[in-house]
């Protein structure tokens, strides 16, 4: 029996377990919100605050460390590789530190976990990080020969999602055509093409919907005049477009659940600007449509804002035409790192080395 403790450092929240084998004892999201996060000018800032948060919960529910055989922690912003699971090494620690391919909550992920089990002398792990890349070619030109479109989105929950929509479907992932719509503080809508995922939109970098702390794709040629009104410095303006965008510019807050309820309390500016983003969400789903030549067996929703029926429903209102649409609100990200880890712990897969 494996005693593992899997980290998910996500845009708005931390979530931790601990697993026995495949079993959560103990799961637990602890939320950051915006004045909390918005003190940080980089996310590798938030570091500490984000560990002792870890540290200090496991405490006050009485786990030992000591007891732990491995941590597993979700991967960030490293260079392209595939899917699977990857020991923690020198190289992922120093691109994760030097943030090579950009900011995101996720770094701290492998930093953390790598940081607990040094101490315990025991393995540190990441499982299909962000940066999973299995884009078609023709998915790769953006239209810039110096800008070519690069894969990075929510692969850890949209895989494992796909996994278990396929299993409900009673067929295998490697079978089916899916689009995989992830709703949380960042939106990515993947087309998985017998089990690779051959387009999504860049959830980090401006492209797609917007979502709750993010722009999405903008008008480019208006960007460009802003970037160089003399307004902004380049990280007020990167800061504009992750973590200060999309719910957070227009309603002052990340939470689509606090949107919600303003919607439900008459505030027409909060309702035009939610459905904006449903529109936006389902506009990406008719590409992704397309990316799958209208072969489409399943329209799968997860992430958080996926618990949202009002705000679904304005989704399926405009593509229930493509294909049948399953709902997972939430995410599995926790047991899909508790699986990767347990893999490798068990000796059924060797930890795949980072370079
Ligand atoms: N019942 C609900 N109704 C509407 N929105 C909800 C509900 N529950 C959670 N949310 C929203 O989901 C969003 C967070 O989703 P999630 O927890 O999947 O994101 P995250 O893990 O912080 O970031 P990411 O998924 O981008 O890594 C927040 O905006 C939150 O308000
Ligand atoms: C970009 C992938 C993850 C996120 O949006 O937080």
């Amino acid at each position: 029996m494996y005693t593992i403790l899997t980290i998910n450092p996500g845009s708005t929240s931390t979530k931790i377990a601990i697993f026995k084998n495949e079993n959560p004892i103990f799961t637990e999201t602890v939320r950051h919100s915006t004045e909390e996060i918005s003190k940080y000018p980089r996310i590798i800032d938030q570091y500490e605050f984000r560990r002792d948060a870890i540290l200090k919960l496991l405490e006050e529910k009485g786990f030992s460390i000591s007891d732990l055989d491995a941590v597993v922690g979700r991967g960030g912003l490293l260079k392209p590789i595939p899917s699977g699971t990857y020991e923690v090494n020198d190289r992922m620690i120093e691109d994760l530190r030097m943030s090579v391919q950009g900011e995101h909550a996720s770094n701290l992920g492998g930093l953390i976990a790598h940081e607990i089990a040094r101490t315990l002398k025991i393995p540190a792990y990441i499982v299909d990080p962000v940066v999973v890349d299995e884009l078609d070619d023709i998915a790769r030109i953006s239209g810039m020969p110096e800008l070519p479109r690069v894969s990075i989105f929510h692969a850890l929950n949209q895989k494992a999602i796909a996994r278990k929509a396929a299993m409900d479907l009673g067929k295998k992932y490697e079978d089916l055509d899916l689009i995989i719509v992830h709703l949380g503080g960042g939106i990515s809508v993947g087309a998985h093409h017998l089990g690779r995922v051959i387009d999504v939109n860049n959830a980090l970098n401006g492209e797609g919907p917007f979502s709750p702390e993010r722009t999405g794709g903008l008008p480019v040629l208006q960007l460009v005049e802003l970037c160089y009104s003399g307004k902004y410095t380049k990280q007020e303006m990167e800061k504009k477009i992750v973590g200060k965008g999309g719910l957070v510019a227009y309603l002052g807050t990340n939470s689509a659940q606090e949107v919600h309820d303003m919607v439900k309390k008459g505030d027409k500016k909060a309702k035009l600007v939610y459905e904006a983003m449903a529109y936006q969400v389902a506009k990406e789903i008719g590409a992704m449509a397309v990316v799958l030549k209208g072969h489409v067996d399943a329209i799968v929703f997860t992430g958080g804002i996926a618990y949202d029926d009002m705000f679904l429903g304005w989704i399926i209102d405009r593509v229930k035409f493509i294909a049948p649409v399953m709902k997972y609100p939430g995410e599995d990200e926790m047991i899909a790192l508790a699986q990767g880890g347990l893999r490798v712990l068990k000796g059924e897969e060797a930890a795949l080395t980072y370079e």
